[in-house]
């Protein structure tokens, strides 16, 4: 008898297709009548496996809501949305929880670690609710990563802002999730911190083949992905590969100026 070994097809830490995420003509509304507000009109977007991409764009651009619609935390209006060849919109709630728990990971602001587990418990802990056991090759390759092997007996309030971060990191990571969302995930950080976490979410990218999303605000941030989504009024308006904080800061600025003169 021979046994099947799964090959990933484009590296990274999951999936057969080199597209991670896809959103195809997503529109995102809320209220009705007179309050209607569109939060993402048409959106069509490809998440590519194995990068980081970073979603930018003024205060109330839809980013948030693109990011919550991908990661299957929010219903569209219309439209679909696929992670890998799964198509989420549509989706009944208990398939919807599952899916989000086995194959997506989310880092956001607020690190969000119980307080009575140490950080190793809080990086397993998603596992052990979903009863699966760790693969600890992976765990400890993941742990090393983020720079945490001394602080795993810690408690999060024995832990500083960047490190209970990188706790919460971890423990995206450690599932091996096909893809990782964050919504601005260094916005606690002062900026020594956020550049270590960045730092880290970088290396996963390069060296764990992990898929990042992320929603940020700040040039900086922006500057670690490998591609910058822009939006405004609901719609992707600008991509940049490979930005600098600079170049981000200068179409920043040029998207104001336009705003201001529009
Ligand atoms: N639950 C809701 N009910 C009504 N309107 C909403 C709701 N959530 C978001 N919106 C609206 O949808 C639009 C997009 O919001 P979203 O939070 O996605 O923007 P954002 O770009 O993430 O903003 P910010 O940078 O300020 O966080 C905004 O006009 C917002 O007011």
């Amino acid at each position: 008898m021979t046994s099947a070994v799964t090959i990933t097809r484009h590296g990274g830490t999951g999936g057969t297709t080199a597209v991670a995420a896809r959103a195809r003509q997503v529109v995102k509304a809320y209220g009705s009548g007179e309050t209607r507000v569109v939060a993402l009109d048409h959106v069509d977007v490809d998440i590519a496996r194995g990068q980081f991409t970073a979603i930018m764009g003024p205060s109330g651009s839809g980013k948030s809501t693109l990011m919550h619609c991908l990661a299957g935390l929010d219903t569209v209006s219309s439209g679909q949305i696929y992670l890998d060849d799964t198509e989420i919109t549509g989706l009944k709630d208990k398939k919807l929880t599952q899916l989000r728990r086995d194959r997506i990971g989310f880092i956001f602001q607020a690190f969000n670690l119980l307080p009575t587990l140490n950080a190793l418990e809080n990086i397993t802990l998603p596992m052990d609710i979903a009863g699966r056991k760790p693969d600890k090759q992976w765990l400890a390759r993941v742990v090393d990563t983020v720079g945490l092997s001394s602080r795993l007996k810690h408690r999060p309030t024995q832990l500083s802002g960047g490190q209970q971060q990188r706790v919460a990191v971890a423990r995206a990571l450690a599932a091996r999730p096909e893809i990782i969302f964050g919504d601005e995930p260094t916005g606690n950080l002062d900026s020594r911190a956020g550049a270590e976490v960045l730092g880290f979410l970088r290396r996963s990218v390069d060296e764990l083949g992990q898929t990042i999303v992320m929603v940020t605000h700040d040039p900086v941030a922006a500057s670690y992905a490998d591609r910058v989504l822009y939006l405004a009024d609901g719609r992707i308006v600008d991509e940049m590969h490979k930005p600098t904080a600079e170049a981000v800061l200068d179409r920043m600025k040029d998207f104001d100026a336009r705003g201001r003169t529009s």
